[in-house]
């Protein structure tokens, strides 16, 4: 059983977030209700997350030496990924040290599960070769010659990312021969941490994707609504909820989400990523913590999955969660250089049972999310339409 002290104190219960992004600041939020002294790190300053927090600091997450460094100054009592690109295997030698000590110093879900999410073939070959769940044929590869005689094994349309990326960054769909070299480039500069292997994935031709919150507490797992959603580029741009599936689809999806979450343990949120179309259901990838996606429960539940993983890492109850009916999210994205600055954030809240978040994220260099709206509807097609609405009436300027 946990014991909640007071933060800034000798008794504060401390919970280190390694990434700060728009995920992790509604997570600080969620612990600060709890009087959970929050620290923040991520690769750069101001971040999200860093604007609520007690303290923060920013580091090279991928180097082990300044993650083990953090980690001793700040004695954490939980570690909390919140990004995939960190240094895991420091993560999985210290999980081994605190054990060794006695230390009661925990990583979430669990070291391993960090390590396996945070590169595509660690999760993959768990989900596909070890569970032998559905997923999309598939090919690693590290050099051009491999990857070109992947697509030519696999055949068109493929999918090619890095193996370490997230939001679709180096991500392309190629469909016809003469994108293949340029897939292979952009996979090559527009990873998370640079150029290397590359995973090759047959084109599943799905009906609908879902994320299935999957939260693993102290009183057993415990599955949200199925989250529906629409991606461009990688990326996703909506979600909805909940998205209706037929109930020996839904019984699939929950089966391969309790396979795959058991397996990686802990205590936690789970965003886990699957296609469907009929009866079939594929594993996509999966999140060890809250999913963008998710976002979308910030106003169709009463405890969001920001609300739900806070209570699951600190041991606390969850006897229900209570949905709110036909839900959607719209990312808002700012393209360009500069720091954003909102308009018609009045025209944007106008409609009634629409709500906003701006992240307050420091600085745009390229594409970047820097808000999403939320709304409730009469139905699916109807909170989508004023999600969507109440994103097109905000204007972005970047000075
Ligand atoms: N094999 C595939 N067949 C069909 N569509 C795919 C395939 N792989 C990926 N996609 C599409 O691309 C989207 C992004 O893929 P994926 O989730 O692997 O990328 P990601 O960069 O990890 O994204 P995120 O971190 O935002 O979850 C999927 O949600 C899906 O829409
Ligand atoms: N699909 C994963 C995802 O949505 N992660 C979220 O985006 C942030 C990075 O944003 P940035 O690239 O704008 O810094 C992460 O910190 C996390 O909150
Ligand atoms: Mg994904």
């Amino acid at each position: 059983m946990t014991t909640l002290g007071t933060p800034l104190s000798p008794h504060a219960f401390r919970v280190l977030l390694l990434g700060s992004g728009e995920l992790g600041k509604e997570v600080a939020i969620e612990l600060q209700r709890f009087g959970v002294e929050v620290i923040a790190a991520d690769r750069y300053a101001d971040a999200p997350a860093m604007q609520v927090a007690h303290r923060s600091h920013v580091l090279d997450m991928l180097d082990g030496q300044a993650v083990r460094a953090l980690i001793a100054a700040e004695r954490p009592h939980l570690i909390v990924p919140e990004i995939e690109a960190i240094h895991t295997e420091t993560l999985v030698e210290l999980e081994r040290e605190f054990a060794e000590r006695g230390t009661e110093t925990r990583v979430i879900p669990t070291a391993r599960a960090a390590r396996l999410t945070m590169d595509r073939e660690g999760i993959r070959r768990l989900a596909a070769e070890t569970l032998q769940l559905p997923t999309s044929p598939y090919r690693f590869v590290d050099t051009l010659e491999q990857y070109r005689a992947a697509v030519a094994e696999l055949g068109l349309p493929c999918v090619i990312k890095p193996v370490m990326s997230s939001s679709g960054k180096g991500q392309s769909l190629v469909r016809d021969p003469g994108e293949i070299d340029k897939a292979w480039n952009y996979a090559q500069t527009g990873g998370r941490a640079g150029a290397g292997r590359v995973i090759v994935e047959g084109f599943i031709d799905f009906e609908y994707e879902i994320t299935l919150l999957t939260v693993r507490h102290a009183g057993g797992v415990t599955y949200c609504a199925p989250i529906g959603h629409l991606q461009r580029d990688g990326d996703y741009r909506e979600s909805w909820q909940p998205q209706p599936m037929n109930p020996v689809a839904l019984a699939r999806a929950q089966q391969i989400a309790r396979a795959i979450t058991d397996d990686l343990g802990g205590y936690g949120v789970f965003g886990v990523e699957l296609f469907v179309k009929g009866d079939e259901v594929w594993f996509s990838e999966v999140s060890p913590r809250p999913h963008d996606t998710g976002l979308v429960t910030l106003i169709s539940q009463d405890l969001s999955e920001f609300a739900l993983h806070a209570r699951a890492i600190l041991g606390l109850p969850i006897p229900t969660i209570r949905e709110h009916g036909a839900s959607a999210s719209c990312a808002v994205l700012a393209q360009g250089v500069g720091v954003p600055v909102f308009s018609g954030v009045d025209a944007a809240l106008g409609q009634v049972d629409t709500q906003l978040r701006l992240f307050g994220k420091p600085r745009v260099e390229g594409q970047r999310r820097v808000a999403v709206t939320l709304a409730l509807g009469a139905d699916i097609d109807q909170a989508r339409a004023k999600a969507r609405e109440a994103a097109a009436q905000l204007r972005i300027e970047l000075r």
